[in-house]
């Protein structure tokens, strides 16, 4: 894998110390680029963010050798005027901000759009107008479903790659219906994504588009009850950490047919390092980001993570360890699925020499050693308890 030395990008010239307007940067995703940029780079990071949780461990103490270099900036992008500020002062901005849960889209999906489109307008047009660099994050949900999907569940056609391979340049958008509200987070992410190669057609706007390819790893969401809302519904790496720790079994939504690639944090995360060092590369640039080759249906994700987990935490596994749920009952009405998500790694590739390296079983034996690390005792508490009369 190609990697960025400390001083020189991937052509040779000096990488100077930049400022990163960071939008989002207390979330999952963020938490781990601030770490990197912090520990491994000089460049400075305005940390913009409604929480700070995850990032805590970067903002204190003060004798922290990059104090000097990251700034927590507590604002909601919706309504501050404070926002143009700090991208004026910045050389780049990164926009991470959004509501990118699946239990969400279809039962707040008025949310779900503001978020993804609405709220996102200004940071685009304040790039554009002050002539700053953009990096917007957008999703693999772009895709929607499969050419493949549509073919009959016989068709040799379905194993030919050019039904399912998902390709930036190539590869059409198939979302579902419009009450299949599912898609609404996926079609304002469409409609951003298209705004901002707008900005860069006509207005020169110098941007890159990354779609994330279910990016996993410790910090990722919440556990309910814990960390988060005990009625909430996290990402799947959450939901079953969650099952695992509370000795339950993992759901399984219509059967866990559907298919995922996941990649490592930590190896994603150095894509995007490569995106921020190497404009020259990496602007006008759509970017696929994920691992190809730890492709697993959700019930194989749910059998290797409950095998993970009792390595990593000396229990036997429970006896039934998955039970089956209808879509309905586990996300409501309006919900649907993305059936495959295989990426094509040929641009990112080409221009950044990026590829992932961590397989499934390495990646989720680090996380859910950091979960079990992080949670179990927590929940033994919570669990020995008195319920308040
Ligand atoms: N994690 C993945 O695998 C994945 C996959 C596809 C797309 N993405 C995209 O990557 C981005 C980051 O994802 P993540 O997994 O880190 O999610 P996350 O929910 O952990 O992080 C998003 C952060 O944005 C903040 N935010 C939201 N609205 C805000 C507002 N109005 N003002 C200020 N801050 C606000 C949230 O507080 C949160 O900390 C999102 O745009 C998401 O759509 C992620
Ligand atoms: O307890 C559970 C939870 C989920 N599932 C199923 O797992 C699949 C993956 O679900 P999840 O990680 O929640 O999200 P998606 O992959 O569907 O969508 C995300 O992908 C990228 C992003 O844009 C941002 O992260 C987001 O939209 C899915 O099939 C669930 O039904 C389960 O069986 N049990």
């Amino acid at each position: 894998m190609a990697t960025s030395s400390a001083n020189v990008d991937l052509d040779g010239n000096p990488i100077r110390p930049l400022t990163i307007c960071m939008i989002g940067a207390g979330g999952f995703i963020g938490s781990h680029l601030c770490e990197k940029l912090m520990v491994e780079t000089q460049h400075t990071v305005l940390a913009v963010d409604v929480y700070n949780d995850k990032i805590k461990h970067l903002l204190e103490p003060d004798s922290l050798p990059w104090a000097n270099r990251i700034q927590f900036h507590r604002l909601n992008i919706k309504n501050d005027s404070r926002l143009e500020g700090l991208i004026k002062c910045s050389d780049l901005t990164v926009n991470l901000a959004a509501i990118c849960t699946p239990a969400d889209y279809n039962t707040r999906p008025l949310d779900t759009i503001y978020s993804n489109f609405i709220d996102a307008l200004p940071v685009v047009k304040y790039c554009s107008e002050n002539n700053k660099r953009l990096i917007h994050f957008s999703t693999c949900e772009v895709y929607g479903k499969t050419i493949g999907s549509f073919l009959p569940q016989d068709s040799p056609l379905r194993q030919d790659p050019a039904y399912y391979i998902l390709k930036e340049d190539t590869s059409p958008c198939i979302f579902g219906s419009i009450e299949k509200q599912r898609w609404s987070y996926a079609c304002a992410k469409q409609l951003i994504e298209r705004l901002i190669y707008a900005e860069g057609a006509e207005n020169g706007l110098e941007f890159t588009i990354v779609r994330p390819f279910n990016w996993i790893g410790p910090r990722m969401d919440f556990i309910p009850g814990i960390d988060g809302p005990s009625e909430g519904v996290p990402r799947v790496l959450a939901c079953f950490s969650n099952n695992l720790l509370r000795r339950e079994p993992l759901k399984l939504v219509d059967g866990g047919e559907s298919q995922r690639t996941f990649v490592y944090i930590k190896d994603a995360i150095e894509a995007v390092h490569l995106m921020i060092e190497n404009p020259a590369r990496a602007n006008g640039h759509i970017f696929n980001v994920g691992n190809p080759n730890n492709e697993v249906t959700v019930r194989q994700l749910a059998e290797m993570m409950t095998k993970v987990y009792a390595k990593v935490s000396g229990e036997d596994s429970i006896e039934n360890p998955t039970i089956d749920v209808s879509s309905k009952e586990f996300y409501g009405e309006g919900y649907d699925d993305s059936d495959k998500r295989i990426p094509d790694m040929a641009i990112i590739n080409k221009q950044l020499g990026w590829d992932p390296k961590t397989s499934l079983w390495d990646l989720l034996e680090s996380t859910l050693t950091y979960q079990h690390r992080t949670y179990a005792e927590a929940i033994r508490q919570s669990i020995a308890k008195p319920v308040a009369s």
